[in-house]
Protein backbone atom coordinates (compact mmCIF):
# COMPACT_ATOMS: atom_id res chain seq x y z
CA UNK A 1 0.00 0.00 0.00
CA UNK A 2 1.33 3.40 -0.70
CA UNK A 3 2.76 5.59 2.18
CA UNK A 4 1.12 9.03 2.13
CA UNK A 5 3.71 11.50 2.50
CA UNK A 6 4.51 12.30 -0.79
CA UNK A 7 1.10 11.81 -3.11
CA UNK A 8 -1.63 14.25 -4.28
CA UNK A 9 -4.20 14.95 -1.79
CA UNK A 10 -7.21 13.81 -2.93
CA UNK A 11 -9.15 15.33 -5.77
CA UNK A 12 -12.36 13.52 -6.10
CA UNK A 13 -15.15 12.23 -4.09
CA UNK A 14 -16.26 8.50 -4.90
CA UNK A 15 -19.33 6.88 -3.41
CA UNK A 16 -19.34 2.97 -2.05
CA UNK A 17 -22.88 1.80 -2.19
CA UNK A 18 -25.04 -0.78 -2.27
CA UNK A 19 -27.40 -3.35 -0.75
CA UNK A 20 -25.92 -4.63 2.55
CA UNK A 21 -23.21 -6.93 2.93
CA UNK A 22 -22.45 -7.04 -0.58
CA UNK A 23 -18.96 -5.66 0.17
CA UNK A 24 -18.39 -2.37 0.48
CA UNK A 25 -16.34 -1.58 3.10
CA UNK A 26 -14.31 -4.97 1.89
CA UNK A 27 -13.41 -3.02 -1.26
CA UNK A 28 -13.08 0.40 0.11
CA UNK A 29 -10.42 -1.69 2.49
CA UNK A 30 -9.18 -3.77 -0.83
CA UNK A 31 -8.38 -0.39 -2.59
CA UNK A 32 -6.86 1.99 0.34
CA UNK A 33 -6.02 -0.41 2.94
CA UNK A 34 -8.15 1.03 5.60
CA UNK A 35 -11.24 -0.49 7.41
CA UNK A 36 -13.69 2.60 7.56
CA UNK A 37 -16.15 1.03 10.07
CA UNK A 38 -14.68 -0.95 12.57
CA UNK A 39 -15.99 0.30 15.89
CA UNK A 40 -17.67 -1.32 18.84
CA UNK A 41 -21.55 -0.69 17.33
CA UNK A 42 -20.63 -1.87 14.01
CA UNK A 43 -18.56 -4.61 14.97
CA UNK A 44 -21.76 -5.85 17.21
CA UNK A 45 -24.12 -5.34 14.33
CA UNK A 46 -21.79 -6.48 11.52
CA UNK A 47 -23.11 -3.69 9.34
CA UNK A 48 -21.84 -0.28 9.02
CA UNK A 49 -24.02 2.00 10.68
CA UNK A 50 -22.05 5.41 9.40
CA UNK A 51 -20.29 7.26 6.52
CA UNK A 52 -16.76 6.15 5.88
CA UNK A 53 -13.92 7.83 4.55
CA UNK A 54 -10.97 6.68 2.95
CA UNK A 55 -8.14 7.82 0.37
CA UNK A 56 -6.07 5.89 -2.33
CA UNK A 57 -3.45 7.00 -4.60
CA UNK A 58 -4.47 4.41 -7.85
CA UNK A 59 -1.36 4.23 -10.07
CA UNK A 60 0.16 2.52 -12.82
CA UNK A 61 2.73 0.30 -13.59
CA UNK A 62 5.26 1.98 -16.42
CA UNK A 63 6.13 -1.35 -17.90
CA UNK A 64 2.74 -3.14 -18.86
CA UNK A 65 -0.01 0.10 -17.77
CA UNK A 66 -1.54 -2.23 -15.13
CA UNK A 67 -3.51 -0.46 -12.39
CA UNK A 68 -2.41 -0.71 -9.31
CA UNK A 69 -2.55 0.76 -5.69
CA UNK A 70 0.74 -0.65 -4.77
CA UNK A 71 3.42 1.81 -4.87
CA UNK A 72 5.96 -0.79 -6.06
CA UNK A 73 4.83 -3.03 -8.81
CA UNK A 74 5.13 -6.58 -7.24
CA UNK A 75 5.62 -8.18 -11.41
CA UNK A 76 8.42 -6.14 -12.40
CA UNK A 77 9.70 -4.61 -9.27
CA UNK A 78 9.77 -1.00 -10.54
CA UNK A 79 8.12 2.22 -8.57
CA UNK A 80 4.64 2.64 -10.03
CA UNK A 81 3.35 6.27 -11.98
CA UNK A 82 1.39 8.10 -9.66
CA UNK A 83 -2.32 8.88 -11.55
CA UNK A 84 -4.59 10.71 -8.69
CA UNK A 85 -5.75 10.25 -5.29
CA UNK A 86 -9.38 9.66 -4.75
CA UNK A 87 -11.83 9.84 -1.28
CA UNK A 88 -13.99 6.98 -0.99
CA UNK A 89 -17.30 8.03 0.89
CA UNK A 90 -18.12 3.94 2.21
CA UNK A 91 -22.43 4.20 2.97
CA UNK A 92 -24.19 1.86 4.78
CA UNK A 93 -26.38 -0.24 3.03
CA UNK A 94 -28.94 -1.56 5.66
CA UNK A 95 -32.52 -0.39 5.00
CA UNK A 96 -32.85 1.54 7.79
CA UNK A 97 -29.97 3.71 7.14
CA UNK A 98 -31.07 5.58 4.05
CA UNK A 99 -30.71 8.53 5.36
CA UNK A 100 -27.04 8.09 6.01
CA UNK A 101 -26.48 7.13 2.63
CA UNK A 102 -28.40 9.78 1.30
CA UNK A 103 -26.09 12.32 3.16
CA UNK A 104 -22.90 10.76 2.08
CA UNK A 105 -24.59 10.92 -1.34
CA UNK A 106 -24.51 14.55 -1.49
CA UNK A 107 -20.56 14.40 -1.44
CA UNK A 108 -20.09 11.66 -4.21
CA UNK A 109 -18.72 13.26 -7.69
CA UNK A 110 -19.40 9.06 -8.68
CA UNK A 111 -19.67 5.89 -7.53
CA UNK A 112 -19.08 2.12 -7.00
CA UNK A 113 -22.54 0.33 -7.38
CA UNK A 114 -21.05 -3.18 -5.44
CA UNK A 115 -23.97 -6.51 -6.16
CA UNK A 116 -22.81 -9.21 -4.67
CA UNK A 117 -22.97 -12.50 -7.39
CA UNK A 118 -23.99 -15.14 -4.76
CA UNK A 119 -27.37 -12.84 -4.64
CA UNK A 120 -30.15 -12.63 -7.25
CA UNK A 121 -30.00 -8.88 -8.40
CA UNK A 122 -31.64 -6.74 -7.89
CA UNK A 123 -32.16 -6.87 -3.98
CA UNK A 124 -34.04 -3.95 -2.52
CA UNK A 125 -31.01 -1.64 -1.76
CA UNK A 126 -29.12 -2.11 -4.76
CA UNK A 127 -32.39 -0.16 -6.26
CA UNK A 128 -32.67 2.30 -3.55
CA UNK A 129 -29.29 3.07 -3.37
CA UNK A 130 -29.26 3.67 -7.25
CA UNK A 131 -32.81 6.00 -7.25
CA UNK A 132 -30.81 7.69 -4.88
CA UNK A 133 -27.88 8.56 -6.72
CA UNK A 134 -30.12 9.20 -9.46
CA UNK A 135 -32.15 11.32 -7.56
CA UNK A 136 -29.01 13.68 -5.85
CA UNK A 137 -27.64 13.50 -9.80
CA UNK A 138 -24.72 11.48 -9.29
CA UNK A 139 -24.51 10.24 -13.18
CA UNK A 140 -20.96 8.75 -13.18
CA UNK A 141 -21.06 5.00 -11.96
CA UNK A 142 -19.15 1.50 -12.20
CA UNK A 143 -20.35 -1.27 -11.22
CA UNK A 144 -18.37 -4.28 -9.68
CA UNK A 145 -19.48 -7.79 -9.27
CA UNK A 146 -18.83 -8.90 -6.42
CA UNK A 147 -17.73 -12.28 -4.21
CA UNK A 148 -17.20 -14.01 -7.49
CA UNK A 149 -15.02 -16.56 -6.47
CA UNK A 150 -17.91 -17.95 -4.23
CA UNK A 151 -20.01 -19.20 -6.89
CA UNK A 152 -19.40 -20.91 -10.17
CA UNK A 153 -18.78 -19.53 -13.19
CA UNK A 154 -22.51 -19.91 -14.58
CA UNK A 155 -23.91 -18.20 -11.76
CA UNK A 156 -21.30 -15.13 -12.27
CA UNK A 157 -22.64 -15.22 -16.10
CA UNK A 158 -26.43 -15.48 -14.99
CA UNK A 159 -26.12 -13.48 -13.00
CA UNK A 160 -23.99 -10.62 -14.67
CA UNK A 161 -26.93 -10.66 -17.24
CA UNK A 162 -29.05 -9.99 -14.19
CA UNK A 163 -27.43 -6.85 -13.64
CA UNK A 164 -27.93 -5.92 -17.08
CA UNK A 165 -31.27 -6.31 -16.70
CA UNK A 166 -31.63 -4.35 -13.97
CA UNK A 167 -29.44 -1.57 -15.02
CA UNK A 168 -31.87 -1.11 -18.52
CA UNK A 169 -33.33 2.13 -18.86
CA UNK A 170 -31.35 3.95 -15.07
CA UNK A 171 -28.94 6.39 -14.71
CA UNK A 172 -26.40 3.14 -14.69
CA UNK A 173 -27.37 1.77 -18.00
CA UNK A 174 -24.21 2.72 -19.68
CA UNK A 175 -21.95 1.70 -16.38
CA UNK A 176 -19.09 -1.22 -17.25
CA UNK A 177 -19.66 -4.03 -14.84
CA UNK A 178 -16.90 -5.26 -13.38
CA UNK A 179 -16.08 -8.95 -11.81
CA UNK A 180 -13.74 -9.00 -8.71
CA UNK A 181 -13.48 -10.57 -5.45
CA UNK A 182 -12.96 -7.57 -3.09
CA UNK A 183 -11.83 -9.86 -0.56
CA UNK A 184 -9.49 -12.36 -2.33
CA UNK A 185 -8.23 -9.16 -4.70
CA UNK A 186 -8.98 -10.35 -7.58
CA UNK A 187 -9.80 -8.10 -10.61
CA UNK A 188 -9.35 -4.75 -8.98
CA UNK A 189 -6.74 -3.76 -11.20
CA UNK A 190 -9.61 -3.77 -13.77
CA UNK A 191 -12.32 -1.69 -11.26
CA UNK A 192 -9.30 0.62 -10.84
CA UNK A 193 -9.10 1.04 -14.65
CA UNK A 194 -12.84 1.49 -15.23
CA UNK A 195 -13.15 4.00 -12.06
CA UNK A 196 -10.43 6.06 -14.04
CA UNK A 197 -12.56 5.99 -17.16
CA UNK A 198 -15.81 6.46 -16.01
CA UNK A 199 -15.40 8.84 -13.11
CA UNK A 200 -13.42 11.69 -14.12
CA UNK A 201 -12.38 14.33 -11.54
CA UNK A 202 -15.12 16.88 -11.85
CA UNK A 203 -14.56 20.75 -13.17
CA UNK A 204 -14.33 22.67 -9.77
CA UNK A 205 -15.93 26.40 -8.82
CA UNK A 206 -13.14 27.84 -6.95
CA UNK A 207 -13.48 31.19 -7.46
CA UNK A 208 -17.04 31.15 -5.29
CA UNK A 209 -17.02 31.76 -1.78
CA UNK A 210 -16.76 28.59 0.08
CA UNK A 211 -19.44 25.80 0.78
CA UNK A 212 -18.02 22.94 3.20
CA UNK A 213 -21.24 20.48 3.18
CA UNK A 214 -20.49 18.87 6.66
CA UNK A 215 -20.72 15.35 7.04
CA UNK A 216 -19.53 14.75 10.43
CA UNK A 217 -18.67 16.49 13.29
CA UNK A 218 -16.17 15.59 16.46
CA UNK A 219 -15.22 16.72 19.67
CA UNK A 220 -11.90 15.35 19.49
CA UNK A 221 -10.84 15.58 23.17
CA UNK A 222 -10.11 12.92 25.79
CA UNK A 223 -13.16 13.25 28.64
CA UNK A 224 -12.39 14.51 31.92
CA UNK A 225 -9.39 17.06 29.45
CA UNK A 226 -8.80 20.18 32.00
CA UNK A 227 -10.99 23.27 30.63
CA UNK A 228 -7.40 25.29 29.46
CA UNK A 229 -6.32 22.10 27.02
CA UNK A 230 -9.71 21.65 25.40
CA UNK A 231 -9.29 22.40 21.54
CA UNK A 232 -11.38 23.56 19.64
CA UNK A 233 -14.63 21.47 17.65
CA UNK A 234 -14.03 19.52 14.39
CA UNK A 235 -16.36 19.28 11.37
CA UNK A 236 -15.41 17.15 8.70
CA UNK A 237 -16.83 17.07 5.20
CA UNK A 238 -16.39 18.19 1.42
CA UNK A 239 -15.91 21.37 -0.13
CA UNK A 240 -18.76 22.16 -2.57
CA UNK A 241 -17.27 24.97 -4.24
CA UNK A 242 -14.28 27.68 -3.23
CA UNK A 243 -11.55 27.51 -0.59
CA UNK A 244 -11.10 27.37 2.96
CA UNK A 245 -7.36 28.55 4.37
CA UNK A 246 -6.02 28.10 7.65
CA UNK A 247 -6.90 31.64 9.78
CA UNK A 248 -10.47 31.94 8.15
CA UNK A 249 -13.29 33.18 9.65
CA UNK A 250 -15.83 30.99 8.68
CA UNK A 251 -19.83 30.49 9.67
CA UNK A 252 -21.80 28.13 10.27
CA UNK A 253 -25.74 27.52 9.28
CA UNK A 254 -28.37 26.65 10.30
CA UNK A 255 -26.03 26.25 13.73
CA UNK A 256 -27.72 25.83 16.67
CA UNK A 257 -31.27 26.33 18.28
CA UNK A 258 -31.16 28.95 21.34
CA UNK A 259 -33.69 28.70 24.12
CA UNK A 260 -36.39 30.27 22.09
CA UNK A 261 -36.89 28.10 19.39
CA UNK A 262 -34.54 30.24 16.90
CA UNK A 263 -32.24 28.42 14.71
CA UNK A 264 -29.01 30.87 14.85
CA UNK A 265 -25.70 30.71 12.50
CA UNK A 266 -22.40 30.17 14.64
CA UNK A 267 -19.12 31.93 13.81
CA UNK A 268 -15.78 30.75 14.63
CA UNK A 269 -12.40 30.69 13.02
CA UNK A 270 -10.35 27.84 11.30
CA UNK A 271 -7.36 26.77 13.45
CA UNK A 272 -6.06 24.24 11.32
CA UNK A 273 -7.33 21.44 8.66
CA UNK A 274 -6.52 17.96 7.92
CA UNK A 275 -6.79 16.57 4.31
CA UNK A 276 -5.58 12.82 3.81
CA UNK A 277 -3.94 12.26 7.01
CA UNK A 278 -1.78 15.73 6.51
CA UNK A 279 -2.13 18.91 8.11
CA UNK A 280 -2.64 21.65 4.88
CA UNK A 281 -3.36 25.25 4.96
CA UNK A 282 -5.87 25.34 2.30
CA UNK A 283 -8.90 23.31 1.11
CA UNK A 284 -10.43 22.44 -1.88
CA UNK A 285 -13.43 20.81 -3.47
CA UNK A 286 -12.23 16.93 -4.06
CA UNK A 287 -12.19 14.79 -0.82
CA UNK A 288 -12.90 15.03 2.75
CA UNK A 289 -11.24 17.19 5.06
CA UNK A 290 -11.46 17.74 8.68
CA UNK A 291 -11.68 21.57 9.89
CA UNK A 292 -10.87 22.49 13.51
CA UNK A 293 -12.26 25.55 15.04
CA UNK A 294 -12.47 27.28 18.25
CA UNK A 295 -15.81 26.73 18.19
CA UNK A 296 -16.96 24.97 22.38
CA UNK A 297 -16.81 21.12 21.45
CA UNK A 298 -19.84 20.50 22.85
CA UNK A 299 -21.39 21.88 19.85
CA UNK A 300 -19.79 19.88 17.75
CA UNK A 301 -19.76 16.57 19.46
CA UNK A 302 -21.17 13.14 18.49
CA UNK A 303 -22.21 14.64 14.87
CA UNK A 304 -24.28 17.53 15.96
CA UNK A 305 -23.49 20.02 13.28
CA UNK A 306 -23.49 17.13 10.97
CA UNK A 307 -26.31 18.57 7.99
CA UNK A 308 -24.56 22.22 8.34
CA UNK A 309 -22.76 23.89 5.63
CA UNK A 310 -19.83 26.15 6.45
CA UNK A 311 -18.26 29.19 4.66
CA UNK A 312 -17.54 32.54 4.86
CA UNK A 313 -19.38 34.95 6.75
CA UNK A 314 -22.36 36.18 5.35
CA UNK A 315 -21.58 34.52 2.03
CA UNK A 316 -23.87 30.99 2.39
CA UNK A 317 -27.15 30.18 1.08
CA UNK A 318 -30.26 31.18 3.30
CA UNK A 319 -31.55 29.12 6.17
CA UNK A 320 -34.78 27.86 4.98
CA UNK A 321 -37.79 26.91 7.71
CA UNK A 322 -39.76 26.04 4.77
CA UNK A 323 -39.08 26.25 0.87
CA UNK A 324 -41.04 25.03 -1.97
CA UNK A 325 -40.13 21.97 -4.43
CA UNK A 326 -41.08 20.37 -7.54
CA UNK A 327 -41.67 16.88 -6.95
CA UNK A 328 -41.09 13.70 -9.80
CA UNK A 329 -42.71 10.82 -7.53
CA UNK A 330 -41.29 7.28 -8.62
CA UNK A 331 -43.86 4.44 -9.90
CA UNK A 332 -43.13 2.38 -7.34
CA UNK A 333 -41.82 2.24 -3.92
CA UNK A 334 -38.33 0.53 -4.84
CA UNK A 335 -36.35 0.03 -1.26
CA UNK A 336 -38.96 -3.24 -0.24
CA UNK A 337 -39.50 -6.43 -1.41
CA UNK A 338 -42.70 -5.90 -2.12
CA UNK A 339 -43.17 -2.45 -4.50
CA UNK A 340 -46.26 -1.29 -3.69
CA UNK A 341 -47.55 2.16 -5.87
CA UNK A 342 -46.17 5.53 -4.65
CA UNK A 343 -49.27 7.67 -4.21
CA UNK A 344 -49.76 11.50 -4.22
CA UNK A 345 -47.82 13.43 -1.63
CA UNK A 346 -50.87 14.65 0.70
CA UNK A 347 -51.57 17.86 2.93
CA UNK A 348 -50.15 17.38 6.60
CA UNK A 349 -48.07 14.50 5.08
CA UNK A 350 -44.70 14.04 7.44
CA UNK A 351 -41.85 13.69 4.86
CA UNK A 352 -38.19 12.98 5.21
CA UNK A 353 -36.27 15.35 3.37
CA UNK A 354 -32.78 14.63 2.61
CA UNK A 355 -30.79 18.04 1.22
CA UNK A 356 -27.32 18.53 1.09
CA UNK A 357 -25.93 16.50 3.63
CA UNK A 358 -29.09 17.28 6.16
CA UNK A 359 -32.03 15.60 6.75
CA UNK A 360 -35.32 16.73 7.92
CA UNK A 361 -38.73 16.06 8.54
CA UNK A 362 -41.09 18.29 6.38
CA UNK A 363 -44.69 18.65 7.12
CA UNK A 364 -46.55 19.51 3.69
CA UNK A 365 -48.70 22.84 3.94
CA UNK A 366 -49.70 23.07 0.40
CA UNK A 367 -50.01 19.88 -1.90
CA UNK A 368 -50.57 20.74 -5.81
CA UNK A 369 -50.03 18.33 -8.33
CA UNK A 370 -46.27 18.04 -8.24
CA UNK A 371 -45.52 21.55 -6.60
CA UNK A 372 -45.32 21.11 -3.10
CA UNK A 373 -44.61 23.07 -0.22
CA UNK A 374 -43.07 22.06 3.12
CA UNK A 375 -42.70 23.29 6.53
CA UNK A 376 -39.27 22.30 8.01
CA UNK A 377 -39.15 20.85 11.90
CA UNK A 378 -35.08 21.40 11.63
CA UNK A 379 -34.15 24.35 9.10
CA UNK A 380 -31.87 24.09 6.33
CA UNK A 381 -29.35 25.97 4.39
CA UNK A 382 -29.89 25.44 0.64
CA UNK A 383 -30.56 27.03 -2.12
CA UNK A 384 -33.02 27.31 -5.33
CA UNK A 385 -32.25 24.41 -7.29
CA UNK A 386 -30.53 22.12 -4.71
CA UNK A 387 -31.96 18.65 -5.35
CA UNK A 388 -33.95 17.00 -2.43
CA UNK A 389 -34.29 13.38 -1.73
CA UNK A 390 -37.54 12.95 -0.75
CA UNK A 391 -39.06 9.84 1.67
CA UNK A 392 -42.30 8.67 2.97
CA UNK A 393 -42.84 6.44 6.11
CA UNK A 394 -44.11 2.89 5.01
CA UNK A 395 -44.91 0.81 7.35
CA UNK A 396 -41.60 1.38 10.23
CA UNK A 397 -39.37 2.60 7.52
CA UNK A 398 -38.81 5.62 5.36
CA UNK A 399 -38.57 4.60 2.11
CA UNK A 400 -37.47 6.75 -1.21
CA UNK A 401 -40.51 8.05 -3.11
CA UNK A 402 -39.47 10.64 -5.17
CA UNK A 403 -37.12 13.95 -6.15
CA UNK A 404 -37.47 17.38 -5.55
CA UNK A 405 -35.86 20.59 -6.35
CA UNK A 406 -35.94 23.58 -4.74
CA UNK A 407 -37.84 26.43 -5.69
N1 LIG B 1 -16.40 -14.45 -0.26
C1 LIG B 1 -16.36 -13.14 -0.28
N2 LIG B 1 -16.81 -12.46 0.77
C2 LIG B 1 -16.73 -11.11 0.72
C3 LIG B 1 -16.19 -10.42 -0.38
N3 LIG B 1 -16.27 -9.11 -0.13
C4 LIG B 1 -16.84 -8.98 1.09
N4 LIG B 1 -17.11 -10.20 1.61
C5 LIG B 1 -17.71 -10.51 2.92
O1 LIG B 1 -19.04 -10.06 2.94
C6 LIG B 1 -19.38 -9.58 4.26
C7 LIG B 1 -19.86 -8.16 4.16
O2 LIG B 1 -18.79 -7.34 3.72
P1 LIG B 1 -18.75 -5.78 4.00
O3 LIG B 1 -17.60 -5.26 3.22
O4 LIG B 1 -18.85 -5.47 5.43
O5 LIG B 1 -20.13 -5.37 3.29
P2 LIG B 1 -20.79 -3.93 3.21
O6 LIG B 1 -21.43 -3.86 1.88
O7 LIG B 1 -19.80 -2.88 3.56
O8 LIG B 1 -21.88 -4.03 4.35
P3 LIG B 1 -22.74 -2.79 4.97
O9 LIG B 1 -21.85 -1.60 4.94
O10 LIG B 1 -23.10 -3.20 6.34
O11 LIG B 1 -23.88 -2.60 4.06
C8 LIG B 1 -18.11 -9.73 5.09
O12 LIG B 1 -18.21 -10.94 5.81
C9 LIG B 1 -17.01 -9.81 4.06
O13 LIG B 1 -15.90 -10.54 4.49
C10 LIG B 1 -15.70 -11.19 -1.48
O14 LIG B 1 -15.19 -10.68 -2.46
N5 LIG B 1 -15.81 -12.54 -1.36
Amino acid sequence: MSKKNDVPLPEVNIGMVGHVDHGKTTLVAALSGVWTDRHSEELKRGISIRLGYADTTFRRCPEDGEYTVERVCPKHNVETEILRTVSFVDSPGHETLMATMLSGAALMDGAVLVIAANEKCPRPQTKEHLMALNIIGVDKIVIAQNKIEIVSKERVLENYREIQEFIKGTVAEDAPIIPISAQQRVNIDVLIEAIEERIPTPERDLKSPPLLLVARSFDVNKPGTSPEKLVGGVLGGSLARGKIRVGDEIEVRPGIKDDRGNWNPVTSEVTSIMASGKNVEEATPGGLVGISTRLDPRLTKSDALSGNVLGHPDKLPDTLMDFTMEVKLLEKVVGTEEEIVVEKIKMNEPLMLSVGTATTLGVVTSARDDVIEVKLKRPVCAEEGWNVAVSRRIGSRWRLIGAGTIK
